[in-house]
């Protein structure tokens, strides 16, 4: 059965469920809101539906059911591979089944038709000022292709039927999938290896094809590869997941909603987070212990100091997570066997051990521990790609698997658009009682 049909017989029998839900449980209740939800970003708040991933604040994530361990155990691999083929999650993260070695190459075929850049991409990128930032370039060859949407193209021609919208949206989805890892090497080249691009081979997978061009030997093939599945999907509330799903709710395509979300994946509170790991690393490095790897005294007086000039520390903490983060589990688990003596590492395996009771001792942070974003750029750092203002791109090529996987499912179900009720300060005062207990106090 080809992909498009299994999506048809799942997105059947889902739709049955929702169907139900709305018609017989609509007024069931799932969460009350208090005033430190609505004030403090929504955090908590049960409000969105998705069975792409799902996010335990105490195990972490589990794609479609199945735990990171897990996942990279079960998904076929290539011969000779440490890690799964990229286009193995995104089969999973679409239909929920774990793919067969037929089922992954048929997606590979598919995405590899795909994978061409346009030319004009090419030109605006090579036009933009070559200081922007690769997010910027990255956001922008993303919404500079919108005029490829079928979706787009499909609505226009007033063709749009809540039953058959996912169609084009799953064509979106793929051909933008498939462009993504083209479009941030070519990025990469551009701006760091003066304009020497390498083309895709048609032959490889797309984690294979994604070191082949950024032009980095074996074993980037599998980091690229972990990296992509690792950083798929954190289930719907995240920035990046939940802008792309509020932007599509308003029937916009994929590559609207898309360069939306990488907008909100480039903030520092997400998904930069892990370019100023590295950054602030490195200024630690530099300035504190003369290039060497710093005792743990010169590291906790750092952490400190960063603390007291008012800044987080990268790479720690998180607004579901309260253990640590299984994906920098499975990423140090990595390193321990690829990198055991990188200088790098062991900052970053001292910083493990310094900055939980540091944190803890503010009384504040609510998960002192260590998220995805405190392991993946010394990976990168260590095979070559020391330009950390990248690792971004690198992150949205790998969270696209799971935010298109949602967007084709959005469609499918007919999610509504979106539109929470905003209320003012003096109504929270209203309902807090405080305007009756000034009265009182008069
Ligand atoms: C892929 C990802 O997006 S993972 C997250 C990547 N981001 C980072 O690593 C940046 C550092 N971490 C943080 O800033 C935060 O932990 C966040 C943004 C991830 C989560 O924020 P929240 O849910 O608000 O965290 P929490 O409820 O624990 O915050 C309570 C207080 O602890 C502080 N805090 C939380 N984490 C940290 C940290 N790493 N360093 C210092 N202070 C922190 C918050 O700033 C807040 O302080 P405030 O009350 O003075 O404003
Ligand atoms: O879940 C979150 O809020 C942030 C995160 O770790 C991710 O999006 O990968």
């Amino acid at each position: 059965m080809s992909l498009k049909e299994k999506l048809a017989e799942k997105i059947e029998q889902q739709r049955l469920r929702t169907a139900k839900l709305l018609k017989e449980y609509g007024d069931v209740k799932v969460d009350e809101v208090t005033i430190s939800q609505v004030v403090g970003g929504m955090r908590g708040i049960k409000s969105m539906v998705t069975d792409i991933s799902y996010l335990d604040p105490e195990e972490g994530i589990r794609f479609r059911g199945y735990t990171i361990p897990e996942v990279l155990e079960k998904l076929p691999k290539m011969p000779g591979a440490e890690m799964p083929y990229v286009e193995g999650q995104f089969y999973l993260l679409l239909t929920g089944e774990i793919p067969t070695e037929e089922d992954v190459q048929e997606l590979a075929e598919e995405l590899k038709k795909r994978k061409a850049l346009p030319e004009y991409v090419k030109d605006m990128l090579r036009a933009m000022p070559r200081d922007t930032h690769p997010m910027t370039l990255f956001a922008a060859g993303i919404v500079a292709m919108q005029r490829e949407s079928k979706f787009a193209e499909y609505y226009e021609a007033g063709h749009f039927n809540k039953n058959t919208a996912w169609e084009p949206t799953l064509e979106d989805a793929l051909d933008l999938m498939a462009k993504l890892p083209v479009l941030g090497a070519y990025i990469y080249r551009m701006k760091y290896r003066g304009d020497t691009f390498i083309p895709s081979n048609p032959d490889l997978d797309l984690g294979g094809d994604f070191a082949n061009m950024m032009g980095i030997p074996k074993p980037y093939d599998d980091v690229a590869r972990m990296y992509f599945i690792l950083h798929a999907d954190h289930e719907s509330g995240n920035v990046s997941a939940h802008t792309a799903h509020l932007v599509a709710s308003a029937l916009s395509d994929v590559y609207y909603s898309y360069s939306a979300a990488m907008g909100g994946l480039a903030g520092p509170l997400h998904g930069l987070a892990n370019q100023e790991v590295l950054k602030w690393i490195q200024e630690l490095m530099k300035n504190k212990s003369g290039g060497k790897v710093p005792t743990k005294d010169e590291l906790k007086k750092f952490v400190e100091e960063t603390l007291a000039s008012g800044q987080v520390i990268p790479g720690y903490g998180h607004a579901v997570l309260r253990k640590t983060d299984p994906r920098y589990m499975a990423q140090r688990e990595f390193a321990l066997n690829h990198l055991k003596d990188d200088p790098i590492f062991a900052v970053v395996s001292m910083l493990f051990e310094v900055v939980p009771p540091i944190l803890s001792s503010l009384g504040k942070v609510k998960n002192p521990w260590p998220n995805v974003d405190a392991q993946s750029g010394v990976i990168q750092w260590h095979y070559g790609v020391v330009e950390y203002d990248f690792y971004t791109v690198l992150f949205g090529i790998g969270r696209a698997l799971g935010v298109l996987a949602n967007l084709v499912w959005d469609r499918a179900l007919g999610y509504a658009i979106e539109r929470p009720k905003s209320v003012t300060t003096d109504m929270l005062e209203e309902w807090a009682g405080i305007h009756k207990q000034v009265e009182t106090v008069r």
